[in-house]
């Protein structure tokens, strides 16, 4: 199959990655059922990238719908180690104004319906989340933002981003209650990948695009999604500028993440004592420790 090293997942609003050079399209079918849609190979400047449209390219996919696993498992299994995703995200903070970028290094988990793990069925294993974000990766998106100087654009390096259920918006109560928290971004889909990416050993980190002030502004209408998509639409050159600069940057110059070697002792289960059914489906997971 063919191989990237590095992937990108593209939120609402950028559902293709336009600079992307001898593209190829890949259906991949994984023990944990299909991905969002097919995967886009292609090369921005020299680099071989995997892209997939988090929603399906023509988004059909509601954030409880996504198949977060198989998204994984397809990115893994085309050998991507590093994994950025690009996200629209409501702000909670007045100075993270719409159409700034955030690189978050925490999140809280307001999800209710959603499978983040590949473990289960036979074999345990608790991965570290205490930094759920590869600092490493985070660091060369952030250092990619900077190196543009993108006008009117202000770059937040770190923040917490609070990851809800949706399809539904927050209310205001929630919305006042995670400020109360500390909360710098609220979105719904980034801490189920930011978990199995870590269960896979790929290094993750979240690109976040500024779309709105959630509905906790007095000065600024509640969100909608065509507020959403407008911003989006405004910033989504902008995006595809820092993760092409960001991809640069790490062809040249690949960090060792702690998360490239997760579950070397995360993994409670002796191997030799798992069922052969699990041992199949988690083959490309566990190889290494097998
Ligand atoms: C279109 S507004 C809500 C929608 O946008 C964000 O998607 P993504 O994280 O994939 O960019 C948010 O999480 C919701 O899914
Ligand atoms: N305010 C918001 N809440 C949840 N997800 C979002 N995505 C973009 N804006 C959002």
């Amino acid at each position: 199959m063919a191989q990237a090293r590095i992937g990108i997942i593209g939120g609402s609003g950028l559902y293709k990655m336009e600079a992307l050079k001898d593209v190829e399209e890949v259906q991949i079918s994984t023990p944990f059922g299909f991905p969002s849609d097919a995967l886009i190979l292609g090369t921005l400047d020299e680099t071989r990238v995997a892209f997939l449209a988090r929603h399906g390219r023509n988004h059909t996919l509601l954030p409880s719908e996504l198949p977060f696993r198989a998204n994984i498992h397809a990115m893994k299994q085309l050998g991507v180690e590093y994994l950025i995703s690009a996200s629209a995200v409501g702000s909670l903070k007045e100075e993270a104004k719409p159409l700034d970028m955030v690189v978050p290094d925490q999140f809280i988990d307001r999800t209710k319906n959603r499978v983040s793990t590949f473990f289960g069925e036979g074999i345990v294993a608790h991965i570290a989340f205490a930094d759920p974000v590869c600092n490493k990766l985070a660091l060369v998106v952030a250092d990619a933002i900077a190196s543009l100087n993108l006008p009117d654009v202000t770059l937040h390096r770190g923040g917490t981003y609070v990851c809800m259920e949706g399809p539904a918006f927050s209310t205001k109560a929630e919305s006042h209650l995670y400020r109360s928290w500390g909360a710098t971004i609220i979105g719904m889909t980034n801490l189920p990948e930011a978990k199995l990416a870590r269960e896979a050993e790929i290094a993750y980190a979240t690109l976040a695009l500024v779309t709105d002030y959630d509905c906790w502004h007095p000065d600024h209408d509640s969100v909608t999604v065509e507020m959403v998509i407008a911003n989006l639409q405004r910033n989504a050159a902008n995006a595809q500028k820092v993760i092409q600069e960001t991809v640069r940057r790490l062809s040249e110059n690949p960090p060792v993440s702690d998360a490239h070697s997760a579950l070397k002792y995360a993994i409670l289960t002796r191997l030799d004592n798992v069922p052969a059914e699990t041992k199949e489906k988690m083959e490309l997971l566990l190889k290494k420790y097998l």
